[in-house]
């Protein structure tokens, strides 16, 4: 858990976005309703709902169209300019677009919001079929259990077509979850959790689950990244 410190520039209450463009965004609203330090969950469609946010989450979808539908909406430039330097957290597909580089693009390439200094592979696991759930020790959220048999304080992640870290490419990016077992081809300790500064990546999607760590992992750190901010401003 991030430590926050207790001084008047930390702000106590977050107004927290979820990009709305497509996908699975209400299921987040719906989680940061839950958490005491949320003062407004809002969803984000347009340049006025973005700068009512402090912190955005860009949720899993079609990141292709997720890219494609901000960019007709006029969106693509604002929100490059807000995950600059705001709190951003993307699931899934919004971990491809908050990627510098990715590969397994589709023909005619992907526009991307960049940010992250990692290279991402899209689609690692297969389709849609090839769905699976799998608890992970998360650095700052889970606790590492005890034995084997103790899984309950992992966290149960959902992965939907889901994308993998395949490589970090700036010392600024830490790894905080690795898979704990191979799956398919894909090795056991392939990257699929990042934090670089600001900016938050997880290649599951921890809103369709009943677990709010992730999120209340994510409001404290936009709380600490807003108020470091803030004393050098
Ligand atoms: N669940 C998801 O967000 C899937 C991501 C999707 N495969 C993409 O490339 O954008």
């Amino acid at each position: 858990m991030v430590q926050l410190t207790k001084t008047k520039e930390v702000p106590e209450k977050l107004k927290v976005g979820v990009l709305a463009l497509q996908g699975a965004f209400i299921e987040h609203i719906h989680i940061l309703q839950r958490l005491p330090q949320v003062s407004l969950a809002i969803p984000v469609r347009n340049t006025d709902q973005l700068s009512l946010v402090d912190a955005l989450i860009i949720p899993g979808g079609e990141s292709t169209t997720i890219a494609l539908v901000a960019e007709r909406s006029g969106l693509l430039e604002p929100l490059r300019e807000f995950v600059r330097s705001k709190p951003t957290w993307g699931t899934c597909a919004g971990m491809i677009l908050l990627a510098n580089e990715v590969t397994q693009v589709k023909e005619g390439g992907q526009k991307l919001l960049g940010g992250l200094d990692i290279t991402v592979t899209r689609n690692k696991f297969g389709s849609q079929i090839d769905s699976f759930e799998a608890p992970l020790h998360i650095q700052h959220v889970t606790t590492k259990a005890e034995n084997d048999d103790d899984i309950y304080s992992l966290f149960p992640a959902v992965f939907i077509r889901a994308p993998v870290i395949s490589q970090i490419n700036s010392p600024d990016v830490k790894v905080i979850a690795r898979l704990e077992h191979s799956i398919g081809d894909t090795d056991a300790s392939t990257i699929v959790a990042v934090r670089q500064d600001h900016l938050l990546a997880t290649a599951f999607h921890p809103e369709l689950t009943k677990d709010d760590r992730m999120h209340q992992y994510f409001v404290n750190l936009a709380l600490e990244s807003l108020g470091k901010r803030r004393k050098v401003a």
